[in-house]
């Protein structure tokens, strides 16, 4: 047997790097008002995005694109179609509900200095990709690894980042030229941050809660059931 030379050292991470793992990972927020205006060299995004590159995908894909935004006035195109669906959104709530749901900031377009559009090749790969066969969403998860890739690494930056969910993907794709082929997996706003949230902003305006992990660890029942 071979023995491959492409294997490397998997020792444990030293207690400082194992703590910078875990402090990315539970310090990271979802920023829609904190942005500074300042900058983000492109020596500082080719690193988030060379990170998000290096997501794991299926059958090694790479399914994903991204569109990067700077320009003001495609923002605020972007920024107006927010506002149409976010109109459209609040009023599927009722009562106070309404009202808390008209409160909350759900989107940093403008004040954000970069956006990011990230869209799954469906076609990349081929027609049969290995891993893919029995599950086609598999392209659009994978893409999904590299959006959160790039979320933890823009949080050891000091970047924030936002994912912004509320539009018509028409919209996106006549204002961006994506091609109905392409989807369109995540609309990202990144800036500077010297400020974030200790816990989920939505937590913090009272519109959920995380929930404990006992609740989530199945335990023989699914919600709902007897
Ligand atoms: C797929 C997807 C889509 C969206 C989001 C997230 C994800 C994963 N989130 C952010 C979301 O509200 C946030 O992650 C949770 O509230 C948890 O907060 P933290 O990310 O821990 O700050 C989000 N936030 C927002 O203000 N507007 C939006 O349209 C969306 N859309």
């Amino acid at each position: 047997m071979t023995t491959s030379t492409a294997l490397a050292q998997a020792a444990p991470f030293s207690t400082d790097e194992r703590d910078a793992v875990y402090k990315a990972i539970h310090t990271r927020r979802d920023v829609r008002d904190q942005f500074l205006p300042d900058p983000v060299p492109n020596e500082v995004l080719r690193k988030l995005l060379e990170a998000a590159h290096h997501a794991p995908s299926v059958g090694l894909s790479q399914p994903w694109n991204f569109i990067v935004i700077r320009a003001q006035q495609d923002r605020d195109r972007v920024w107006r179609a927010f506002q149409a669906a976010n109109a459209e959104a609040a009023e599927m709530f009722e009562g106070t509900r309404r009202d808390t749901y008209r409160a909350l900031k759900l989107e940093g377009i403008r004040k954000a200095p970069v956006n990011i559009c990230v869209t799954c090749d469906r076609s990349r790969g081929g027609k049969v990709v290995l891993g893919r066969t029995h599950n086609p969403n598999m392209d659009v998860y994978s893409t999904v690894c590299a959006i959160q890739n790039l979320w933890l690494a823009a949080r050891a930056e000091g970047i924030g980042m936002g994912w912004v969910s509320i539009f018509h993907d028409a919209d996106l794709r006549e204002i961006l030229g994506i091609p109905e082929r392409i989807e369109i997996v995540g609309y990202l706003c990144l800036g500077y941050v010297d400020e974030l949230y200790d816990r989920p902003e939505l937590e913090v305006k009272g519109w959920s809660r995380r929930l404990p992990l006992e609740d989530v660890i199945f335990d023989g029942k699914w919600q709902g059931e007897a």
